[in-house]
């Protein structure tokens, strides 16, 4: 039986990471804008667009808090939160969504994005992958860590030093392994049921870029940050 122990060294990055990702959240006023009483598609939309440029400045911020991010040549640092801003999004819509947020919220955002001018065939993957992390019951460790991990994947498109971030994901999953086996002893393939999300993840990348052309055809505006990060207009 392997003696898993998480080093000091470890869990010291472990805390730099949970503790940027715990600061850095969507403001309070912003979220409770789910709650106002307007429903209409477009309302819906524009209130989705507001949380997603929110996420989107949240993320940069958690980015730049993980040791050795800003060492990595400046290209390849934009390539990697334009590469990964839908995945980590995903995730976290995910995490909120399994989290049942205070008073409702869940129900709330749901009924938003089920009417806000998504189609139906992409309604299923999008639910179907946050019942999938729902049912993972992951702690905040787990979340941080796999959220800096799908930010440093060295394969996004456009990255020229791909070593460079390997050196920086390896040690998060060698923390993220660890942390597994230790939370969850009676389930020894946990950390593979993990990774497998990040594959998930991957496949809702390919329907988000049509959800982003059918709004886009329907006419919707999307900020500009989004349009700078999404490439869109
Ligand atoms: C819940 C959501 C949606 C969202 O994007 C909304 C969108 C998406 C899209 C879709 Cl629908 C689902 N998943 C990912 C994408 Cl990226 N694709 O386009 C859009 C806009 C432009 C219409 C962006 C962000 C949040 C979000 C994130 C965190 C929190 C949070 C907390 O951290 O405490 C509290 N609340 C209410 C949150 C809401």
């Amino acid at each position: 039986k392997e003696k898993v122990e998480i080093t000091k060294a470890q869990r010291a990055l472990m805390k730099v990471i949970v503790d940027a990702y715990n600061r850095h959240k969507i403001p309070q006023d912003v979220a409770k804008k789910l709650l106002q009483d307007q429903y209409s598609a477009e309302e819906n939309f524009l209130l989705l667009t507001e949380m997603a440029t929110s996420q989107v400045q949240v993320l940069v911020e958690f980015t730049k808090n993980i040791p050795g991010f800003l060492s990595l040549n400046h290209e390849d640092q934009i390539a990697l939160l334009k590469g990964s801003a839908v995945e980590a999004m995903f995730l976290r819509s995910a995490q909120v969504f399994s989290q049942k947020m205070p008073n409702g919220h869940t129900e709330v955002l749901e009924e938003r994005i089920r009417k806000s001018g998504i189609s139906e065939e992409f309604m299923t993957p999008m639910f179907n992958f946050y019942k999938s992390i729902g049912e993972l019951h992951m702690i905040e460790e787990e979340q941080a860590l796999l959220t800096a991990i799908t930010i440093l994947t060295p394969d996004r498109p456009f990255v020229k030093d791909q070593q460079a971030v390997e050196r920086l994901q390896e040690p998060m999953l060698e923390v993220l392994r660890k942390l597994c086996v230790l939370q969850h002893p009676q389930e020894p393939q946990y950390f593979a049921r993990l990774l497998g999300r990040l594959t998930e993840l991957r496949t809702l990348n390919h329907y988000h870029a049509e959800m982003l052309t059918s709004w886009r055809m329907n006419d919707h505006k999307f900020t500009p940050l989004l349009c700078e990060i999404w490439d869109v207009q």
